[in-house]
């Protein structure tokens, strides 16, 4: 469970108490999610999420998310907004954390996509991608290829051969081959950067909202896709690939954004960094989330089965043609 800070309902009316939004009558932590600490509030008026930022978000970041959000919203995509108070401040403090209160959006993550599902989340990222093409505003990937060799070295050899015996050798090596072949000149914009299926909430096959863009940056649109791709188009622990869910989701990002074609040709190498992106912060918190957090720790060798699976020529050309 993502409760790092516990509050109190005294203390979250007290917290209200600074915005117009009615006066507390539930509040509940909530499980999911890994980063931050999220409850859910019922007011007289409305329900809301109250974030409480610990962990890999810096505060100085927060006006980026702001901003990424509001044009967002404005632009027509299904995102939650950051809710000021009676003064216009949307960025408060409780019990010693940055914390924000957030629109509340209606829907469930799927755990098992379909077809629909995979579709109309590829088209709410290319969505996402066209709205985003005037959007001013930067912050760099501080989880992007630059720091993928030193987030290794932090895990220590021998945490990621406790973890899989040969590991730490596999990274180093998938480090080399990505630093040598990353691209470099191809367009950027702002990203979601972990569009997994908990950050996407639906009703039936409809996308009702995407969350969570703590890690949102600037980098390759590819990449965000690459991202997406491989958290939505395998079984949970990446035994499986799911041909039908890959063409889905293409299908329903190209039919909003146009994608240029040396960004095309660099996906394969977006994709295996997607998977070594992922692989090493899930080795990172498996080594290092302490024993009484209320967190689940996330399985790392799922995406390294993922990126065995990239890895292949002949698996890319089946996804990509
Ligand atoms: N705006 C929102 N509307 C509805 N539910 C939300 C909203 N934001 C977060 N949640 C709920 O809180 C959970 C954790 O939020 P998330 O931002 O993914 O946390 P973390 O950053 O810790 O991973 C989500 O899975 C979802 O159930
Ligand atoms: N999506 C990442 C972990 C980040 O968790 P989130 O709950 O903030 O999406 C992963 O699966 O490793």
């Amino acid at each position: 469970m993502a409760v790092y800070t516990h509050l109190g309902p005294e203390q979250v009316s007290l917290f209200l108490s600074q915005y117009d939004v009615g006066d507390l009558i539930a509040l509940k932590g909530i499980a999911e999610g890994v980063e931050n600490s999220n409850y859910y509030l019922e007011t007289t008026k409305n329900r809301f999420i109250l974030t409480l930022y610990e962990n890999r978000v810096d505060p100085a970041d927060l006006p980026f998310f702001y901003a990424l959000l509001k044009h967002l919203h404005e632009a027509g995509c299904k995102v939650p907004r950051f809710i000021a108070d009676r003064d216009g401040r949307w960025l408060q403090e409780i019990a010693g954390r940055p914390a924000c209160l957030i629109e509340f959006l209606h829907g469930v993550s799927v755990t098992q996509p379909n077809r629909l599902q995979a579709e109309a989340t590829g088209a709410a990222l290319g969505q996402m991608h066209a709205a985003l093409a005037d959007f001013q505003p930067q912050r760099p990937n501080s989880l992007g290829i630059s720091v993928w060799r030193s987030l290794a070295r932090q895990c220590t050899t021998s945490g990621l051969e406790n973890i899989y015996q040969g590991l730490a050798q596999r990274i180093e090596a998938e480090c080399d081959f990505l630093e040598l072949h990353w691209p470099k000149d191809l367009p950027m914009g702002a990203i979601h950067a972990d569009l997994f299926p908990d950050n996407v909430l639906m009703l039936g096959n409809q996308v009702t909202g995407l969350i969570d863009f703590y890690f949102a940056c600037t980098d390759f649109c590819g990449f965000d896709l690459a991202v997406t791709h491989s958290a939505w188009c395998f079984a949970p622990d990446g035994s499986t690939f799911h041909p039908d869910l890959s063409a889905a989701l293409l299908a329903g990002y190209n039919r909003h954004f146009a994608i240029d074609v040396p960004t095309r040709d660099a996906l394969p190498l977006f994709l295996r960094g997607a998977c070594l992106r992922f692989l090493l912060t899930r080795c990172y918190d498996w080594i290092n989330t302490p024993a009484n957090a209320l967190v689940t720790r996330k399985d790392p060798l799922a995406f390294l089965r993922r990126l065995d699976f990239y890895s292949d020529k002949d698996n890319i050309s089946a996804i990509l043609g």
